[in-house]
Order: C-alpha cells, then structure tokens, then sequence
C-alpha cells in the first residue's frame, strides 16, 4: 500500500494529461496544477517565449524548480510537460513523492491529437512525426522506469481512462 497522496501524470505531448488529470482531481477530490502553466505564470511569459528567450535549456531549469516545488504538496494531481522525464532531478522527484501514471501514446495518435495546436515549440518544425518519433525513443525509458501504472490511451476515451486509474488509486492507496 502507497501512503503518497498525489499522482503525477507523465507522458508525451497529447497524452492527455492536462485532459485526465482535471477529471481525476475531480473524482479524487484533489487539486489540478499542470507544471506548463504554473512555469508561464512564474515567468509572465508562455512557453513559445520562453524557448525563444532562453532556449530549451532554460525552460527545463524553470521546470526543475517548479517540479521540485509541487512534488512535495500533497493531494495534487499533477500534470507534467511531455519532457520533464529528462532531466534526472525530475524523475527522483515524481518517483518518490507521489504515485506516477504513464499515460502511453502511440505518434500517430500524438500528431492528431496536436496537430491544432501551436503552443508547443519543439513541433513546429518541418517534420514533427520524425520529431515525435525520436522524442518517444529517448523518453520512453525514462516515463516507463519511474511509473507506477502505465495505460494505454490511444482508443480509449478519457472519462474510462479516468475510471481505471481512479480503480488503481482505490486499491493502493491506503488512505483512499
Ligand atoms: N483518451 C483520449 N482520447 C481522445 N482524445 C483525447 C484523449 N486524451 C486527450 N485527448 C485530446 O487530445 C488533446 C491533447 O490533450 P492534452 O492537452 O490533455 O494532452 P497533454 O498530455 O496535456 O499534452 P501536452 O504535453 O502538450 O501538454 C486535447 O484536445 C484532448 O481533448
Ligand atoms: O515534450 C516536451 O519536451 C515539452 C512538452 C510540453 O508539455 C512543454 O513542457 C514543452 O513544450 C516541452
Ligand atoms: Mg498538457
């Protein structure tokens, strides 16, 4: 039995994890904070900008800070930015503080799920399958070692993927 209060949600881009993780704060009566938002609101600038003004390199030192921060609160449900699993300090963070769910998502499903959108600077680049593709390989790894559940969301809807993870945090979780 797990006596950690918040589950982070980890995965690519278009996972769902912003989508899901609203709807299990719901159902867990816990609190939603999506780590993207909470790095645009500390820096007054989105995500886009950041990339600009500081590289990648200086977005993931805005998001080791943030990560550290919300991993110590309890009864979150967090969302975490598709790389997050990068950087070796977030990976200890999300596998010791809280009950981490892999949200694994197939490219395909990734690029139709994004394709709308233009807030997330490392696809907007010519070929972002290929770009998805790499990330998936590099990143995999990681999002597997640190989960304590992993499920598939590629045809399934997010109110049943909701269903099955809440299931899991009822089972394991001894003050559930
Ligand atoms: N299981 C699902 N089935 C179908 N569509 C989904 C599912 N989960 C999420 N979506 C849709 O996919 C899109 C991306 O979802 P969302 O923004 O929650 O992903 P994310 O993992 O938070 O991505 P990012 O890492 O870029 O923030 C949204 O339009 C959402 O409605
Ligand atoms: O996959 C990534 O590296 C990223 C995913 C997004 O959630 C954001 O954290 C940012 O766009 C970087
Ligand atoms: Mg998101």
């Amino acid at each position: 039995m797990l006596a950690l209060s918040s589950l982070f949600l980890v995965g690519p881009m278009g996972a769902g994890k912003s989508t899901l993780g609203r709807m299990l704060a719901d159902l867990l009566d816990k609190t939603f904070v999506d780590s993207d938002r909470v790095i645009e609101e500390r820096a007054g600038a989105d995500i886009p900008w950041i990339f600009d003004l500081e590289g990648e390199p200086g977005f993931r030192v805005r998001e080791i800070q943030v990560i550290d921060e919300l991993t110590r609160q309890p009864d979150l449900v967090l969302a975490t930015g598709g790389g997050a699993v990068v950087r070796p300090e977030n990976r200890a963070a999300l596998a010791g503080r809280g009950i981490v769910v892999y949200l694994r998502t197939s490219v395909p499903t990734q690029l139709a799920r994004t394709s709308k959108d233009r807030n997330r600077p490392l696809l907007q680049k010519p070929d972002p399958r290929q770009i998805l593709t790499d990330l998936l390989a590099a990143r995999e790894p990681h999002y597997t070692a640190i989960a304590d559940l992993t499920v598939d969301t590629d045809h399934i809807h997010p109110r049943a993927l909701a269903e099955q993870i809440v299931q899991y945090y009822l089972e394991h979780h001894e003050n559930a």
